[in-house]
Formats: structure tokens, C-alpha cells, sequence
């Protein structure tokens, strides 16, 4: 993970897709009990594949902050799981260069059985670090978190609340050149929200690219220059932020005839 300074920081998308195994059961009739338990038992549920990003392309260097904008269910947040490698795209490439922190699901990949400090060093390793530079995160991570005096407590003993301080103040402990973000923090009680979003924007400050998917349009702009608009797990936008960002309420004010309209010619560029 480690770079030489001089090395230029970049995260490039090159026509990357990604297409997943969907699960459907064919309809069946409610109406007689012990056949649907029969059905259930002796239909497996069909498997197909879908494709749930296609054709993603974008170059992103030094100073540039993406905003991701896009319907539920349009493809954001695959999409960052596709840029921090969580999945391998099914075609293109995903290709970067710099130290990459991911902020999606912060309380996920956490051990419920090991202690709080065990969960520290488990997940410093797991991003790459020695055992050593794991270890002398603790301190800091406990007193961010507030959580020294559940050290050694069990992890699933914690609060959904605690639980979400300690993914923060693991993720956000060392600052990073390529920072990918699932919305922004709103979670916790008001003196960990204030403190959350100040390391928070010191990190953004320093990063040196970051990606940011959000439906808050007023953060957005504010952070970002760039704007993506996903439409079905493709782009059907990209440019300035602003633009992007009046271009995804034309389709979001739309009429049935400009869906229609905007599915054409997205089939098309895709084809
Ligand atoms: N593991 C998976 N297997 C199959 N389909 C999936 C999987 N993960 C997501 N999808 C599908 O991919 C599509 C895009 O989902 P995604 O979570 O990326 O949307 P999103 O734009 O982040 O939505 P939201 O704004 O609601 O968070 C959805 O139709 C979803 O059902």
C-alpha cells in the first residue's frame, strides 16, 4: 500500500461492468398449502445472470472529487464496492495508483466474538498493516471512539451506536490519497456527529481524489467538481458537478415519454 510521494495518484474506470447471479422463483399459487411447501422444497429458485454496471469510464487525478449521483437502486453504491475492490468487474477495469480508504459499510467485517481491541488490530491487519502499526492505533481509536473503557469488551456487546464510533474512528485513523465514500456521517449522538465531521473533512481536505456518492445535492456541490450520473448502472451523465446535478432532476422531474426517450438512447451508447 505504501507509495513513493513523487508516484502520481490516479483511479481510473476503463468501460468496467459488472454483472452479478440474480435469484427468482417462478410465481406460484398460494392456494393450496401443501403444495407450496412442496414447491418450495422441490424448486430451487432459477439463477440468472444481470448486469448491474455497465460501460463505467472516468480518469480521475490529483484534486478531482467525483459526486455519484443517481436513483435508489441505479447502481452507487455498487459501484464503490467495484472501485474499492470488494468486487472484480465482470468486464473492464478498475486500475489505480495511491493509498485507496473505503467509507461504505462501516460496521461490516468486524469479528462479534473478539474484543473491541482484538477488532482493532483484526481490521488494521486486514487493511494491510504489521501487527506493530495495527497495534499502535489502539490508543487513538479507543479515545476517538470513546470506547476505552469497553476495551476489552466483546464486540457484540456494543451498541449499533458504538459499534458504528469504532468502524469510524478505525476507518478514518490514518489519512489516505484515494478516499471512497457512501454518504456522509449522520450517525451517533451529537458531540461524536461534531467530531465525526471534522476529522471527516480534514480527510476529504487532504485526500488527493475522492469519490462521493450522495442524494444531498447542497454537500455535493460543495465538495465535489466532478458529477457522474448513474441510470441503470451506466452513465448517463458526466461532467461538471453542477451539470450533473441539473442533468439527474431532469430525469428525476421526468415524464414517462423522456424515460423512454433517455432507455433508447442509453441502449444505444451501450451497444
Ligand atoms: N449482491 C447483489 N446481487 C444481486 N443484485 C444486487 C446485489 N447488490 C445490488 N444488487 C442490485 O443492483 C442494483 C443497484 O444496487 P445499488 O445498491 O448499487 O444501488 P444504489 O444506487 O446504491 O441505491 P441506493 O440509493 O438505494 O443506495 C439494485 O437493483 C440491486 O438490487
Amino acid at each position: 500500500m505504501a507509495m513513493n510521494k513523487a508516484e502520481r495518484v490516479f483511479l481510473k474506470a476503463n468501460r468496467a461492468g459488472l454483472d452479478l447471479p440474480l435469484f427468482t422463483q417462478e410465481q406460484r399459487s398460494v392456494t393450496q398449502s401443501v403444495g407450496v411447501l412442496l414447491r418450495a422444497a422441490f424448486d430451487p429458485p432459477k439463477r440468472r445472470m444481470r448486469t448491474i454496471l455497465d460501460d463505467i469510464s472516468f480518469d480521475l487525478g490529483e484534486g478531482d472529487r467525483l459526486a455519484i449521483i443517481g436513483r435508489n437502486g441505479s447502481g452507487k453504491s455498487t459501484l464503490l464496492k467495484v472501485l474499492v475492490g470488494a468486487y472484480q468487474p465482470t468486464r473492464g477495469e478498475v486500475v489505480s495508483s495511491g493509498s485507496r480508504q473505503a467509507l461504505l459499510n462501516l460496521s461490516l467485517g468486524f469479528n462479534p466474538e473478539g474484543t473491541v481491541v482484538e477488532n482493532i488490530l483484526l481490521r488494521g491487519i486486514a487493511m494491510g498493516s504489521s501487527p506493530a502499526q495495527a497495534a499502535s492505533t489502539i490508543d487513538e481509536v479507543l479515545e476517538f471512539s470513546d470506547l476505552r473503557e469497553k476495551a476489552g469488551h466483546r464486540l457484540r456487546t456494543l451498541s449499533s451506536g458504538q459499534r458504528m464510533r469504532l468502524g469510524f474512528a478505525m476507518a478514518t485513523s490514518a489519512q489516505h490519497q484515494i478516499l471512497i465514500m457512501d454518504e456522509w456521517i449522520g450517525a451517533g449522538d451529537a458531540s461524536f456527529v461534531e467530531k465525526a465531521k471534522s476529522r471527516l473533512h480534514s480527510r476529504v481536505d487532504s485526500a488527493q481524489v475522492v469519490v462521493l456518492a450522495s442524494h444531498n445535492f447542497q454537500l455535493l456541490r460543495r465538495i465535489c467538481n466532478l458529477g457522474m450520473v448513474i441510470e441503470e448502472g451506466r452513465v448517463a451523465y458526466f461532467g461538471p458537478v453542477r451539470e450533473a446535478i441539473d442533468e439527474y432532476k431532469k430525469i428525476y422531474q421526468a415524464t414517462p415519454e423522456y424515460i423512454a426517450r433517455r432507455k433508447a438512447e442509453l441502449g444505444k451508447t451501450a451497444s
